[in-house]
C-alpha cells in the first residue's frame, strides 16, 4: 500500500493468532468489512506446527493438547478435516516428582485452597510465593507447588499477583480436565481453515505501532507506515504486545493501567522422539502406573509428559518455563539440548539418552507473543485488568487467550474471546448507530 493512503473498514483487527481470526470469522459472519493487520509472515501465533526435515513427522512448536471440553476447538480441530485423538500420557497415569519418583497428587486444588483459606486477607499485591510460604509449611510441599505454578503459567510465582492467580485458577478450574486429547494432524490444519474463512484480509508483515481515536473511530499505522481506519477496533494481541503500542492520549488513559499489569511469561518446549517407551511402567515406584509427566521440584517452572498420540510415535515433551527459560534465551541450542536432556536421565534414567529425533520451540523474549503461555498479571498489577480489557470501550475492544472468561491461557479460552470481542463489538456498534 502507498504510503499516507489510508483503507477503510467497518472493523480493523489487529493479531491473527486464534483470537484475531475467530474474531474475523465472526465479522465475515457477520458481512462486515474487515481488514487483519499481522505483525509476522504467518497466521496462527502460538499455534504453530513444523514438518521435519525428511518430511516423516511434524511437531507442534506451541500449543498442541486439548480437552474434549474445549468445545470451540474441537468443533474447528473436526472443520478442519482431523479428528480428535487420545494422548498416551493421561491423568489416569501418574505425575511424580523428580526427587522422590513418587506419584504426587496435586492440582490447582492446592492453591485454589490455600487461597481460599485466607480469603480475608488484603493480599492482592502480593507475589503468590509470598502467599505459599506463609500458609504451606511443608517446605517440599511448597518447592512443588511454585514449580508446578511456574510451570503451568510460564512464570515464576514470586512475580504473579495472588489475587490475580486466584481469578485466573478460578476460569481454568471451572470446566476443565485433562489435557488427554490431540488433533490427528498438524494443528496448522485449523489456522489454514480459518485463512481460508478470512481469505485476502489478512494482511502480514504489518505490525501496527500506533493507535488514533478520531471521530469516525479508529487509524491504525503500522511499521512500514501504512495507514488503515476502521470504525471499530479488535486488538487481538496479548496485553503486552498491545502495552508496546503508543495509543492516542484518551485511550491511552483509559487502558495503560490495565495493559502495564501484564507481565511476558516466557517457555522453552522441546521434544524427543524414541523407538520405544522404556518410561511407560517402569517410573513410579511400587505402582505399574504410567507416568503422565514429572514436576520437577527442584527445577521450578520445568515440567515433563508424555505426549505421544495413542498408536503413533512415542514422545516426550519437556517444558522449561518462567526464569529458566529466560536464562537460558541466549546460550547455544546444545547448551539447552544439554541442560534438557539431564532433566530426562536424572528422572529417567539412561535409556532417555537414545532418541531419534528432537526438536525445540522458544517463546521467550518475543514482542508480539507475550513470551509463554500468555502473559500474566505480575503481583503490582491491577487483578481485574482481564475484565476491563475484555469488554469495549467506544467501539474498540480487546481480544486474547489472557481475557477469556474460560480456559483462560489455552487455545480454546483465544477462540472463545475473539468471539466475544466480536460479538459485543457488533453490539456496540449497532448501539451507536441507533443512538
Ligand atoms: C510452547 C507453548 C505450548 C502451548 N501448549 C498449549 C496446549 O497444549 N494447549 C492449549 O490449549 N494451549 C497451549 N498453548 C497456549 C496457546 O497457544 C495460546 O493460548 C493461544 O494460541 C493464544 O492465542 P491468541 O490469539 O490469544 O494469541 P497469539 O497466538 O499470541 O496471537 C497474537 C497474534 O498477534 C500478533 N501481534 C502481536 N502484536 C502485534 C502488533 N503490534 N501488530 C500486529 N500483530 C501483532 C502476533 O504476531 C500473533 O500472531 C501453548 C503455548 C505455547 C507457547
Amino acid at each position: 500500500m502507498m504510503e499516507n493512503q489510508t483503507s477503510e473498514y467497518d472493523v480493523i483487527i489487529v493479531g491473527a493468532g486464534l483470537a484475531g481470526l475467530a474474531a474475523a470469522k465472526a465479522m465475515h459472519e457477520e458481512g462486515k468489512s474487515y481488514v487483519v493487520l499481522e505483525a509476522t509472515d504467518r497466521s496462527g501465533g502460538k499455534v504453530c506446527s513444523k514438518v521435519s526435515e525428511d518430511s516423516s513427522r511434524y511437531f507442534e512448536l506451541g500449543a498442541q493438547f486439548v480437552s474434549e471440553e474445549m468445545t470451540e476447538m474441537v468443533k474447528l480441530i473436526k472443520e478442519a478435516g482431523m479428528v480428535l485423538t487420545r494422548t498416551e500420557g493421561t491423568q489416569d497415569n501418574r505425575v511424580i516428582s523428580d526427587k522422590s519418583k513418587e506419584p504426587i497428587y496435586l492440582d490447582f486444588h492446592d492453591i485454589t485452597d490455600t487461597l481460599g483459606a485466607i480469603s480475608g486477607e488484603h493480599f492482592s499485591s502480593k507475589p503468590m510465593d509470598q502467599v505459599l510460604e506463609k500458609h504451606i509449611s511443608q517446605k517440599r510441599k511448597r518447592q512443588i507447588l511454585k514449580s508446578f505454578i511456574a510451570a503451568e503459567t510460564t512464570v515464576n510465582s514470586r512475580y504473579i499477583n495472588a489475587e490475580a492467580i486466584k481469578n485466573l485458577i478460578s476460569r481454568v478450574t471451572t470446566t476443565t480436565s485433562g489435557l488427554d486429547h490431540q488433533a490427528s494432524g498438524p494443528l496448522s490444519n485449523v489456522v489454514k481453515h480459518l485463512e481460508s474463512l478470512n481469505k485476502d484480509a489478512i494482511h502480514y508483515l504489518e505490525p501496527v505501532v500506533k493507535v488514533k481515536e478520531t471521530k469516525s473511530g479508529y487509524t491504525v499505522k503500522t511499521k512500514n507506515k501504512s495507514k488503515y481506519h476502521g470504525k471499530a477496533l479488535i486488538m487481538a494481541v496479548p496485553p503486552t504486545a498491545a502495552a508496546r503500542i503508543t495509543f492516542s492520549s484518551a485511550l491511552a488513559d483509559h487502558y495503560r493501567p490495565y495493559l502495564d499489569s501484564y507481565t511476558d511469561g516466557a517457555v522453552i518446549k522441546m521434544t524427543f522422539v524414541y523407538d520405544k517407551p522404556f518410561w511407560r511402567e517402569s517410573a513410579v515406584k511400587g505402582k505399574q502406573k504410567s507416568i503422565y509427566g514429572v514436576v520437577y521440584s527442584a527445577h521450578e517452572g520445568v515440567n515433563l509428559m508424555d505426549s505421544s498420540i495413542k498408536g503413533g510415535e512415542n514422545r516426550l515433551t519437556l517444558y522449561i518455563g518462567g526464569e529458566k527459560a529466560i536464562e537460558l534465551a541466549d546460550v547455544p541450542t546444545e547448551v539447552k539440548e544439554f541442560y534438557a536432556r539431564e532433566r530426562l536421565i536424572e528422572v529417567l534414567g539412561e535409556d532417555a539418552e537414545n532418541y531419534k529425533d528432537y526438536e525445540i520451540s522458544e517463546w521467550q523474549q518475543s514482542p508480539y507473543y507475550g513470551g509463554g503461555y500468555g502473559a500474566i498479571i505480575h503481583h503490582h498489577g491491577l487483578p481485574d485488568a482481564n475484565e476491563i480489557l475484555r469488554e469495549p470501550y467506544h467501539t474498540m475492544v480487546f481480544a486474547s487467550t489472557e481475557l477469556a472468561t474460560d480456559f483462560p491461557l489455552f487455545m480454546e479460552g483465544a477462540v472463545l474471546s475473539g468471539q466475544y470481542a466480536a460479538k459485543r463489538l457488533i453490539e456496540s456498534m449497532s448501539e451507536s448507530v441507533t443512538e
